[in-house]
């Protein structure tokens, strides 16, 4: 059971945004993608969720072409966080967690509706309108919403950035959770103190392509902070976690 590229490329008009890219996302893993802005790592995510064409290469579920798969298929095996675009009119938060059973409709739902209400710590706000949330609490309400779908793999997009440090810390253990139940997870986070604490793996983008996959404390070094990132950071060995502390200018290596 893999959500898998391989040598994808995507392209916006000239501009080629993943360069045969080959990547393997497996049941029980959390992953989190990093890189600097602009590497790919949304697009990465839209192209493994089948979500963009691609020029070249492919995106495969069990070995089965994504882009030949009907979207309710789709849609139950994937769950997806996006990084922008909530929900633009003002219906209750439960309704909107319930768009995420939508490929089941006709089910009942109630129980996974309200277990994600639940898990994302925003079953208080239920019958709240969604646009008069919060940010944090639309970003919660949001990740609820691709959780109540019970997905074997999640692909979510920057699912802390506007969560308050105790709710991240919630958010990371939930999909943490979700990994221990075999459900494989890809994360693209810009925290990188955080990612290199819960991550089993690091896969790191830079310009569309792979330059680092594997455990965080074997991508995360001072070089490819350094490279990748323009920045110097400490770097703690146990438990393993990396700060970036100042930034650097490539030319001063
Ligand atoms: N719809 C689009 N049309 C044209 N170019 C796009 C489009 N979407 C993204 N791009 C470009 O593709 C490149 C990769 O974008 P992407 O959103 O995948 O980066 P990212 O790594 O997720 O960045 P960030 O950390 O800023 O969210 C960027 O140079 C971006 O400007």
């Amino acid at each position: 059971m893999t959500l898998a590229l391989t040598d994808a490329t995507m392209r916006y008009g000239k501009r080629t945004v993943l360069d045969r890219v080959s990547f393997t996302l497996a049941p029980g893993s959390f992953t989190v993608l990093v890189g600097p802005n602009g590497a790919g790592k949304s697009s990465l995510l839209r192209a493994l969720g089948g979500l963009a064409p691609l020029q070249g290469g492919s995106a495969s579920l069990d070995g089965h072409d994504l882009s030949e798969m009907p979207a309710r298929e789709r849609a139950k095996a994937i769950g997806w966080l996006p990084q922008r675009g909530g929900v633009a009119w003002p219906i209750a938060v439960e309704q909107v967690v319930a768009l995420g059973r939508h490929p089941y409709s006709g089910v009942d739902s109630d129980h996974a509706v309200e277990a994600a209400l639940a898990a994302c710590d925003v079953a208080h706000l239920a019958q709240r309108s969604f646009t008069a949330l919060s940010g944090g609490e639309q970003s919660r309400v949001l990740l609820a919403r691709a959780l109540a779908g019970e997905p074997r793999f999640l692909l979510v997009d920057e699912p802390i950035a506007d969560l308050d440090p105790a709710h991240q810390l919630d958010a990371l253990a939930l999909l943490r959770t979700r990994a221990t139940d075999r459900v494989g997870v890809l994360a693209i986070l810009h925290d990188l103190a955080l990612a290199s604490r819960v991550a089993d793996r690091v896969v790191l983008l830079q310009a569309g392509r792979i330059v680092g996959d594997g455990e965080a404390r074997a991508v995360l070094t001072h070089d490819a902070l350094r490279d990748v990132f323009n920045v110097a950071a400490h770097i703690e060995d146990e438990p393993f976690f990396v700060l970036p502390w100042e930034r650097r200018s490539p030319e001063r290596r």
